[in-house]
């Protein structure tokens, strides 16, 4: 590009940058303002609550001056909140203003546009800079030049896009400086993706793909399925339609209406600070294991990572078609019928009263039986619990007038006594005292009322074993009821298995109308293939009114490729009937260099689809090591990849493994070892099982034991795919005395094969 374009350029960013600073400093200046507005109307506020308040006149009064200041102070509030927003926003760009500009054409009248991460408007009203998120912005991600359309509010729009240019901006200079017809081309996509990895993920609205773009401003559809091979931006893309999504619905959209399923702990302290970046507030964020957690308090549900540790011990086939068939949707739909019978009394339990029975189970099975025929279930439930609460205040009513309670109220001093009556009237001494009389026995019966309240009078865990002693077992009765009796044991120590969680939930939903959530309107779920079926079913009951996107990779199968087919995009289509489904493919893999890629796609079966992104990088290594040696020939790998990469992940394939590595392993720098319940990535030296290492990246990564007698069946392919996916620059696999079956079948061009550390090079 000829200098003197560049030289323009580079005037025109400093200009924009002159403003942006000129208008923070403004701001700072409102906020500095707002700020002493606020503490004046609160000081103020302050001195208005003093009036005295025992006159009734006078508290109508004050009542009044409150209301008022409180607006005031809300109103001041908001504003200063709003400036607050506004200088973050602009802080933003203050470095980087824009990555993009356009020169478009509409209706014969020429244009350019500048675009970065927010809008900038000038004193006179100009757009500085667009927000990659404005409808016009879409050209720069989809058009090619000539003529382009692109979606408003008002309906398609046409224009000419004559040039697309994009620049790398840092402090304020340009870096780099491009004019293509591609998306984005690949050389700032190469240098960007070329870095070093970092604690948190970064934004990508700079160099978002086409296919990418899809996925980011979909607003159509109620169900989103992206199947997305490793790298291919999957994460990236639901973190920017997030922000796309906030940034069009303003006004009835909250970051608090949107959850995101993430993989693990780690994975969602990595992409924490990527909406922050784009200036949004972050979604909710939980593992499936947190959410069913919080839904069973008292028990342990069991997670992923436990059940694929004791299943890597060994998994009876019993067992696992037991499982397959709790994980169905078919087993979920017949709960669902068990649960709407209309001749099904659901499973009661006694309410206890300081060690008597205040309600029994067979009263309260009475109350349901006695509601009308006709009645929904859940219908029956509810009023057989809002029977229960009648009788409860009737029985307060009548307790009131016992003597214990009386002799309580003569015992109260005067301020407690106001305390119990402050905001009622009572036209009689004698109101008051039953009122206040009321109030001491609601106040002894409350575990009564909560147990209500919360619906402890039922008792799902027995209501499930009715429902699983009637089902069509998939084995035999014998070996079914073994099954029941384990899971009643499990309960009594307080343990629940994964596999029954959900089908627990939804019975416990159905059964008492309640646990669904329709504030949320977005559920986001990564890596849906460690989902089961029937958990995506029970995630679609519980946030009835949500939007979905599922983001996964059918080949990433860490957890269930033992026992389950992996191809269920066909099931989802099933179990999702009735919704506008759209499912996006990406096949590009942006995270690895080529040959690392290369290496990892040969490892399954059918790897056609899979694109490498054109990065240049070393090959692969394979070490052969004696088992004798291996501890010191990992150090002296793992020393010598540390001088090129800032982050060296040990990848191995369970917890046990992690720590005997981590006990036995020794370096000059610091080690970390990380499990599932650490939160955060460190760099240098660290230790993980592979299956924590989901959606995560490293600079390099070394595979550890990565033997024939550690990665010997087919289900292991998905684990060492995910292994060796998880590498941005180098990898580095380490096989004990022999290496595993999948990797010798590889064509020997994909990677270098050394028979020692000293020979591995970086
Ligand atoms: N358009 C892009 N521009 C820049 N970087 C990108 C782009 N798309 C993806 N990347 C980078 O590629 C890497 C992989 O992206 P991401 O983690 O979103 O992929 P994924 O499909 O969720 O991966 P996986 O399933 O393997 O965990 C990240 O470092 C991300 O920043």
């Amino acid at each position: 590009m000829e200098n003197a374009t560049k030289a323009e350029e580079q005037a025109r960013v400093t200009a924009v940058i002159e403003k942006l600073k000129a208008r923070l400093a403004a701001i700072h200046e409102q906020i500095e303002a707002a700020h002493r507005e606020t503490s004046r109307i609160e000081r103020a506020y302050g001195e208005n609550t003093k009036v005295n308040v025992t006159e009734v006149d006078d508290q109508m009064e004050t009542n009044a001056a409150v209301q008022q200041q409180k607006v005031m102070v809300a109103r001041a509030v908001e504003n200063e909140t709003i400036l607050k927003h506004e200088g973050d926003r602009l802080t933003l760009l203050a470095d980087n203003p824009y990555f993009g500009r356009i020169d478009i054409d509409e209706d014969g009248e020429p244009d350019t546009l500048y675009i970065g991460t927010a809008t900038f408007i000038d004193e006179n009203g100009d757009f500085l800079v667009y927000d990659w998120r404005a409808p016009i912005s879409s050209i720069y991600y989809n058009g090619t030049l000539g003529d382009v359309t692109y979606e408003t509010p008002a309906g398609e729009q046409h224009a000419v896009l004559k040039n697309k240019r994009q620049f790398q901006i840092e402090h304020g200079h340009i870096k780099t400086m491009f004019d293509t017809n591609e998306t984005v081309g690949d050389e700032i996509l190469q240098s960007v993706l070329g870095d070093q990895s970092d604690e948190y993920m970064k934004n990508i609205v700079a160099t978002i793909q086409r296919e990418q773009n899809d996925i980011i401003r979909d607003t159509s559809s109620d169900l989103l399925v992206v199947q997305g091979v490793a790298g291919s931006g999957k994460t990236s893309a639901v973190l920017q339609r997030v922000a796309y999504l906030l940034y069009h619905s303003r006004s009835d959209l909250d970051a608090d209406q949107m959850v995101l399923f993430s993989p693990n702990r780690l994975f969602a302290n990595y992409i924490s600070q990527v909406l922050p970046s784009l200036g949004e507030k972050n979604m909710r964020q939980a593992t499936l294991f947190e959410f069913l957690a919080n839904r069973f308090t008292g028990l342990h549900v069991e997670t992923l990572f436990e059940r694929y540790e004791h299943d890597a011990a060994g998994l009876p086939k019993a067992a696992e078609t037991i499982r397959r068939f709790k994980e169905a949707p078919s087993y979920l739909e017949a709960i669902y019928d068990f649960a709407k019978n209309p001749d099904r009394t659901p499973h009661f339990i006694d309410v206890e009263f300081n060690g008597e029975t205040f309600f029994s189970a067979a009263n309260i099975a009475k109350i349901y039986q006695s509601q009308p025929a006709l009645m929904q279930p859940v219908d029956k439930f509810t009023a057989t619990k809002n029977a229960l609460i009648k009788r409860l205040n009737a029985r307060i009513h009548m307790e009131a007038k016992q003597d214990w309670a009386q002799l309580q109220v003569s015992d109260l001093s005067q301020s407690e006594l106001e305390t119990l009556t402050a905001d009622h009237e009572f036209a009689t001494g004698e109101d008051e005292q039953q009122f206040v009389s009321e109030a001491i026995v609601s106040k002894a019966f409350a575990p009564i009322y909560d147990a209500l309240y919360n619906d402890h009078f039922y008792d799902v865990f027995q209501d499930y074993q009715h429902f699983m002693a009637q089902a069509d077992a998939p084995v035999s009765d014998s070996i079914w009821q073994t099954m029941i009796t384990a899971f009643s044991d499990g309960i009594e120590s307080h343990h629940l298995r994964l596999e029954d969680a959900a089908p627990l939930l939804y019975l416990r939903d159905l059964s008492t109308g309640s646990g669904q959530n329709s504030l949320i309107q977005y559920v986001f779920v990564d890596e849906m293939q460690d989902f089961s079926m029937a958990q995506l079913l029970y995630l679609k009951h519980a946030f009835p009114k949500a939007k979905l996107t599922l983001l996964g990779d059918a080949k990433q199968d860490v957890f269930t490729s033992n026992y389950q087919p992996s191809d269920f995009i066909h099931e989802i289509k099933d179990v999702f009937a009735g919704y506008k489904i759209r499912l996006i493919t990406l096949n590009k893999s942006y995270r690895s260099t080529q040959p690392i890629t290369n290496f990892a796609k040969a490892l399954l079966p059918e790897h056609d689809h899979i694109q490498a992104f054109n990065r240049a990088g070393d090959k692969p290594e394979v070490l052969t090591v004696p088992r004798a040696n291996a501890a010191a020939a990992l150090s002296k790998l793992v020393t010598r990849l540390l001088t090129a990469d800032g982050t060296v992940a040990i990848l191995t394939k369970d917890a046990q493994t992690a720590d005997q590595l981590y006990a036995t392993l020794k370096l000059d720098t610091p080690v970390t070892l990380l499990s599932a319940n650490d939160h955060s990535l460190k760099s240098g030296c660290v230790i993980l099982p592979v299956y924590l290492a989901k959606g995560l990246e490293f600079d390099a990564v070394v595979g550890w034991d990565v033997s024939a007698s550690t990665y010997q069946n087919e289900a292991d392919r998905d684990i060492l795919y995910t292994l060796c996916s998880r590498a941005l620059h180098h990898l580095n696999l380490v096989a004990l005395d022999e290496p595993s079956p999948l990797i010798t079948a590889l064509p020997t061009n994909l990677y270098r094969h050394a028979g020692d550390a000293s020979e591995a090079r970086v």
